[in-house]
């Protein structure tokens, strides 16, 4: 199957590498040659037609002959039987310098890219020095220290040329370190070392190749270069570089001999270029297609005052008590989530709806300790099963995220690594949290696969993500979130990207699988129906702050926040026939441009300057019903006067009539 244009493909890097140097004659041309010689340097013994040190003193400096193919040198030594012997020498100083570059390059980029922080800065600091330092000289304080000895000076070469591929390993481990994919392994509790092993380093290994294979090159040139000095290996064992030097010393009376190895090591030094140049174009289309990071939005600081605090349940399963998350910005860290707190038993299904921009979103990334580059919680805190997660390190978390507290994303297939199976993904999970062997953790795989009513679950392991339609492939996460058996499930917006039939099949699947494990969900939407129909209660957030809370029925038949009763006038059911769509106007505002007092003031009917001149403290107006509103017993008359006659009766359904928009 040729898949349209545009679109994933299931080939994977190697494989495309694979086929555009099959592609290229002069690629494939230079891939020939290096095997050729490679395979002249292993066999050299068997194919040498004289021993590289035999000399033949009848015939100096003779050319070419039936007897010695590429002539005699200066003591009628064989040049074909040096050149073959030679190139062992040189080949083992070249992998010797390759190797060295990149363990210590793509072990430093790696980490650097990854980690940030001090690691990143460490390495840049590191890289910068031996940059500093002069490749040549350095050479040769090595070869007079550890007395001509090549494989010293080759794994200096190697470190001193590491810098440069570390430097394009963390550029390309920075861009992978932002996909989707990797977001969702680390989600899921993969640790470290098997994200950087299993999604990153398959993704370097491009640019990687391409300078290893420029690397090669240069090492061959100072190898041989060595050579030429009379530093390394030493006479009467041949090198291409001795070869060199030995040839320019007799130029005058025999050309010649300059030519055999000029031409080996002219020719070894393009074919490495054009290998690097042809893995570049292989490769180079995917990571200009990366897409660029989130831009980090300018803003002011805000002068909101704390809430009153949240009646803290001992019982909750997850309890988020005044939760303030910050972002850096060019002022400085400004708050995003401010002073939110929201709670979930266990099974229980809690809803947080808000427009785009509420912060939704990061109050689930902060639940579960991932937020973007910068961010921080800088008041507050989230207690799990009692347990504050602020103060769990690395190892504890990784015993939460994906094994605890799994999420689910409103962008599945992007949370799925193009080039791996579905298989393969819930697989390596499978065996994250539960350990044993490949057929045990298989047969989970495929339980898994059908407990999300995957059709030919056998089939549908095999397939990679670009094979998958939205909604199986919302199932596909859905399995890996259930791989660890997770006490809570944040699905944020798990059916937005879907349509409505799928909408519905995802969401009874999301019902059957928490009434059967008893999972707690906490299920982010922008849709009301989607919230009644799952939800016993839910949070209502509005530009940081949850302004209103309480069971799913009283939300809808009382709302007790303007912007909550905005937010349901605004479902399409209410757009009248070529009328326009009911909408709050406005827009929320950018974390750093929220006015003071009530956010929602500058687009609320019912604002007064009392709202705005400063923080506005919740209200408890009946039991389990909380609202950050100083008029919520107005909203709740202009609720009752907008009743229409004949209306079901209050909660019977999610669609029922709610007050107008507000004017404004
Ligand atoms: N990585 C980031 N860097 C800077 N600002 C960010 C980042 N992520 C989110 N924001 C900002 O934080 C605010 C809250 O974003 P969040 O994604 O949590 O909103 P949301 O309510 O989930 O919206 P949506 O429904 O669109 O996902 C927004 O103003 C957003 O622009």
């Amino acid at each position: 199957m040729t898949p349209p244009e545009g679109t994933r493909t299931r080939e994977g890097r190697p494989e495309r590498i694979r086929r555009t140097v099959l592609r290229r004659p002069l690629a494939l041309a230079s891939l020939g040659y290096l095997a050729l010689v490679l395979a002249g340097a292993v066999f050299a013994p068997l194919l040498a037609p004289y021993g590289p040190t035999a000399t033949d003193l009848q015939h100096v400096l003779s050319g070419p002959s039936p007897d010695h193919w590429l002539g005699t040198d200066s003591l009628g030594r064989d040049v074909l039987s040096r050149l073959l012997h030679g190139s062992r020498v040189t080949f083992l100083g070249v992998g010797e310098g390759v190797a060295t570059a990149l363990v210590v390059g793509v072990t430093t980029g790696l980490l650097a890219g990854f980690l940030g922080g001090w690691t990143d800065r460490l390495v840049s600091w590191l890289t910068d020095v031996v940059l500093a330092v002069p490749v040549i000289v350095s050479l040769l304080v090595v070869l007079a220290v550890f007395g001509s000895d090549e494989t010293a000076a080759m794994v200096a070469f190697g470190v001193l040329a590491s810098p440069g591929l570390a430097r394009v390993v963390r550029g390309a481990t920075l861009v992978v370190r932002r996909e989707p994919y990797v977001a969702a392994a680390r989600v899921a509790g993969l640790p470290r070392r098997r994200i950087l092993r299993g999604q990153v380093l398959p993704r370097v290994a491009g640019p990687v190749i391409v300078q290893a294979s420029l690397l090669a090159g240069s090492a061959l040139l100072t190898e041989t270069g060595l050579g030429y000095l009379g530093l390394g290996v030493q006479p009467p064992a041949p090198t291409w570089g001795n070869m060199v030097a030995d040839a320019s010393h007799v130029i005058d009376r025999q050309p010649w001999l300059l030519v055999p190895p000029g031409v080996v090591i002219g020719l070894a030094v393009l074919s490495f270029g054009l290998i690097g140049d042809t893995v570049r174009d292989a490769t180079a289309d995917r990571v200009a297609s990366t897409p660029a990071p989130r831009p980090i939005r300018r803003a002011r600081a805000t002068t909101t005052r704390p809430v009153p605090a949240a009646n803290a349940n001992a019982t909750a399963l997850l309890s988020v008590e005044e939760l303030t998350v910050a972002l850096p910005t060019g002022d400085g860290l400004t708050p995003v989530v401010d002073g939110a707190s929201l709670e979930i038993g266990k099974g229980e299904t809690v809803g947080l709806v808000g427009e785009s921009g509420c912060g939704k979103t990061l109050t689930g990334r902060a639940i579960l300790g991932l937020l973007p580059p910068g961010g921080r919680i800088t008041a507050g805190r989230v207690l799990f099963d009692g347990a504050d997660l602020a103060t769990l390190g690395p190892r504890q978390w990784r015993g939460v995220r994906g094994a605890r507290i799994a999420l689910v994303s409103q962008e599945p297939i992007g949370s799925l690594d193009p080039m791996v199976t579905v298989g393969r993904h819930v697989d390596e999970l499978v065996r994250r949290h539960h350990g044993g062997n490949r057929k045990a953790s298989r047969a989970r795989t495929l339980d898994l696969l059908s407990a999300v009513r995957l059709p030919d679950p056998e089939r549908t392991a095999d397939r990679y993500p670009h094979e998958l339609s939205g909604g199986m492939a919302q199932r596909v996460a859905i399995a890996m979130a259930l791989a660890g058996e997770p006490e809570l499930l944040i699905a944020d917006e798990p059916t937005t990207a879907l349509d409505v039939t799928v909408q519905a099949e995802i969401l009874t699947l999301l019902r059957t699988l928490q009434h059967d494990k008893g999972t707690a969900i906490l299920l982010v939407s922008h849709d009301w129906g989607v919230v009644a129909e799952m939800c016993s209660r839910a949070y209502v957030m509005y530009a940081g702050h949850m302004v209103e809370s309480a069971p799913v029925t009283r939300l809808l038949d009382h709302p007790r926040h303007p912007y909550t009763a905005g937010l349901l006038a605004c479902a399409p059911r209410h757009a009248r026939p070529r009328g326009r769509l009911p909408s709050i106007p406005g827009t929320v505002p950018d974390p750093g441009r929220r006015p003071d007092g009530c956010h929602f003031a500058p687009r609320c009917p019912l604002s007064t300057t009392e709202c705005t001149t400063g923080p506005v403290p919740v209200f408890q107006p009946d039991a389990g019903h909380r609202t950050r509103c100083l008029h919520h017993t107005d909203v709740a008359k202009e609720v009752n006067d907008e009743q229409p006659a004949g209306a079901p009766p209050p909660g019977t359904r999610p669609d029922r009539h709610l007050p107008r928009p507000p004017r404004g």
